[in-house]
């Protein structure tokens, strides 16, 4: 039983391929490594390739036995899905359109979905609940929940099982620091924190320092890359066992401002790491933490590593090893 792992060499898939394959799953992946690495797959089989390409995906579920989709592959960035919506339709809602019917065609029977707390917009409450409303307020959002509702069509249609995962601010790196972190560019807080106590920017940038929080800037749920490693596993086997979709939430549950996140890397990194006061970004909901309740109930899900300064240490461990990314 092969599991077929798309943008696996990106960030979260590559992490998460790793976990699995600690686990004695087999796996392989398909990435088009517009964004993710060759040196971030460690002994894994793979495609290269986009997920438009049906002659490839049929190539894919001949050559393997698969069993189980886990779906990354996708465009991610909120400012650029406002830019340009379209791409973001095409890479993420049709792209998954291509796969789901060669999943289809070819009668594999789950599939593991990369969603995200953008589906909900801004929140109705906190802790966000899964079945909070979900009033998307970019592009990105958008087609997430476009594909989600696709999934659920398509168990009704064709039996398909899916699980999606909305996960919150992904954070950390492999705790043997194997791999980590890459993004080009970079738009994510820790990552961004973390150039400058390498000295690869001179400050970084505070986002908004009169938000409506204790301190006035953006509050977020910052979750361990390897605790949302481990959750995909676990709904894997859950969609072996039961044949149960459903729709989970990911974070820890617990909220850290931007203040907060600099002054733990200043902890972790003992460096000084200016920073300035900038506007607000466009689209930043102040405050954004999940309830991840249903997860541990459902999937059984026990993340390891909920200390912000945890997080940053991994992240720094490897960041400052691997001050240019990956290599290739
Ligand atoms: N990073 C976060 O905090 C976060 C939060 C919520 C949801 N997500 C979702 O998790 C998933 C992974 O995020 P990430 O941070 O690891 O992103 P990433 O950009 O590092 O990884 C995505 C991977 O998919 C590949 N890819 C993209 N389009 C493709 C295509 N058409 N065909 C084949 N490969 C393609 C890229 O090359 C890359 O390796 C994404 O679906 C993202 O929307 C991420
Ligand atoms: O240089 C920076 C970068 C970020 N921030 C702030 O730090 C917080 C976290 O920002 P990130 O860009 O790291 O993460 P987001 O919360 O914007 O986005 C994350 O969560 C989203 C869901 O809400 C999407 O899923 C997205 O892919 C994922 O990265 C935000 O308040 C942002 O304004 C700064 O102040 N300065």
């Amino acid at each position: 039983m092969t599991i077929l792992v798309t943008g696996g060499a990106g960030y979260i898939g590559s992490h998460t391929v790793l976990y699995l394959q600690e686990k004695g799953e087999e796996v392989i992946v398909l990435d088009n490594f517009t964004k993710g690495h060759y040196d971030a797959l460690l002994n894994t089989t793979y495609y290269e390739g986009n997920l438009h390409d049906d002659e490839l995906l049929d190539k894919v579920f001949t050559n393997h036995s698969i069993d189980s989709v886990i779906h990354f592959a996708a465009s991610s960035l909120v400012g650029e899905s406002v830019a340009d919506p379209l791409s973001y339709y095409k890479n993420n809602v049709l792209g998954t359109h291509h796969l789901v019917n060669k999943i289809v065609e070819h009668g594999v029977k789950r599939i593991v979905f990369s969603s995200t707390a953008a589906t909900y917009g801004e929140p109705d409450s906190i802790p966000i609940k899964e079945d909070d409303s979900t009033i998307p307020t970019n592009p990105y959002g958008e087609t997430k929940l476009a594909i989600e509702r696709m999934l659920k069509w398509c168990e009704d249609a064709y039996g398909l099982k899916s699980v999606s995962l909305r996960y919150f601010n992904a954070a950390g790196a492999d705790p043997e620091s194997r791999i980590g972190e890459d993004h080009n560019p970079e738009t994510h807080l820790i990552p961004i924190v973390l150039e400058v106590a390498n000295g690869q920017r001179e400050f970084m940038k505070i986002f908004g320092h009169d938000y409506a929080t204790e301190d006035g800037t953006c509050v977020r749920d910052y979750i361990h890359v390897m605790d949302l490693a481990q959750a995909h596993y676990l709904a894997v086997r859950k969609l072996r066992d039961t044949k149960q979709s459903g729709v989970y939430n990911l974070g820890n549950g617990q909220g850290f401002s931007v203040n907060e996140v600099l002054e733990a890397c200043r902890n972790v990194t003992g460096r000084l790491i200016p920073a300035r006061e900038a506007p607000r970004r466009p689209g930043d909901p102040a405050v954004l933490i999940a309830s991840s309740e249903k997860a541990k109930q459902e999937l059984g899900w026990d993340p390891q590593y909920s200390e912000l300064e945890t997080m940053v240490q991994h992240a720094w461990n490897w960041h400052k090893e691997h001050k240019d990314g990956f290599i290739k």
